[in-house]
């Protein structure tokens, strides 16, 4: 495609397309999106970051999607978002006054080594790609190499496992970068990190089953959020803490997130429960986008309020 207006927002594509429309989409809109590189994956691919800014020194709200590999209506989703929000801009008068007070963070492929194996070798791999020294299996599940609860139950000590913790905090260069981004910005206000599938809206915590100190805001922004989902396509969505949602996970991206100060942290899993799972059909990645959206609209405009 020549520009981002004759993408194909109804396909799933690779890594090389997608990495191009990030750089048609900045070169269309140079005065509100810029690209920025946190780091390198293991085999040296960029990280690379969009940045949606109207001014400097702006607090920061943070998505990511693909950390899971094989979880691709997530970065369909954040494609679809990414168009929207250059669209939207000083046309809805809310997205407009978010972006004049924040800044908003998408880091569309968390994971691009894992997402280019899913192209190439295996459309399930949930994993990074980094051997595991005295293993002949490969990769760190990205969900559980956080500094919080890590090596708790869990997670595995097994590299064969797919919630292998890795060998230690941070392991991986994926993970690290965004922790690095994280301290080094130190302003940001929202982080939201979404996966596929099961129809959830999380937040802190999966390694404990303490409440999170911000609770009841957390509970009551989820519902908020979960119901303008549903509005659209009826989609629903069960909404709670990780642990008491979910099951128990350690070392999880949004309790580390949470720990650093950053309130608003939360999980989503995207469409849907089970029939089509990680292979959800391309015809529903509009659909998904439109209503997750509209979740995350009410989480910015929360963030932006408090
Ligand atoms: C299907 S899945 N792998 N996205 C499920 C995902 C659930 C979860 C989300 C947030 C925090 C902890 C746990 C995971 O196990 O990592
Ligand atoms: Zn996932």
């Amino acid at each position: 495609p020549r520009s981002t207006d004759d993408f194909v927002y109804t396909a799933y594509h690779d890594l090389n397309s997608i990495y191009s429309f990030m750089d048609m989409l900045v070169a269309e809109n140079s005065n509100l999106v810029s690209k920025i590189v946190i780091g390198q994956s293991y085999e040296n691919r960029p990280l690379n970051v969009l940045k949606f800014s109207t001014g400097a020194n702006r607090p920061g709200i943070w998505i990511d999607t693909g950390i899971h590999s094989r979880e691709w209506i997530t970065p369909a989703s954040a494609i679809w978002s990414a168009k929207k929000i250059v669209t939207d801009y000083g046309r809805d008068p809310v997205l407009t006054d978010i972006l004049n007070n924040y800044d908003i963070f998408l880091e569309i492929i968390a994971n691009p080594d894992g997402f280019v194996y899913t192209h190439s070798n295996d459309r399930m791999w949930r994993k990074t790609r980094k051997p595991n020294p005295g293993s002949s299996c490969v990769g760190v599940d990205p969900n559980r190499n956080w500094e919080i609860g890590f090596g708790g139950p869990g997670a595995s000590s097994n590299p064969c496992s797919q919630t292998y913790h890795g060998p230690s905090v941070h392991s991986e260069p994926e993970v690290k970068a965004i922790v690095d981004f994280v301290k080094s910005h130190g302003k940001l206000k929202a982080f939201l990190s979404i996966h596929s599938y099961s129809q959830m809206l999380l937040y802190p915590y999966g390694y404990t089953r303490t409440s999170a100190k911000d609770q009841v805001e957390l509970h009551e922004l989820a519902r908020k959020a979960v119901s303008e989902l549903q509005s659209l396509h009826n989609t629903a969505y069960t909404y709670g803490s990780v642990i008491t949602t979910i099951y128990q996970a350690d070392g999880i991206t949004v309790d580390w997130t949470y720990e650093q100060g950053i309130k608003y942290s939360y999980t989503f899993e995207l469409r849907d429960t089970g029939r089509y799972g990680f292979l959800l059909p391309a015809d529903q990645i509009i659909p998904t986008a439109e209503e997750t959206w509209l979740a995350l609209m009410a989480i910015m405009e929360h963030t932006k309020n408090n």
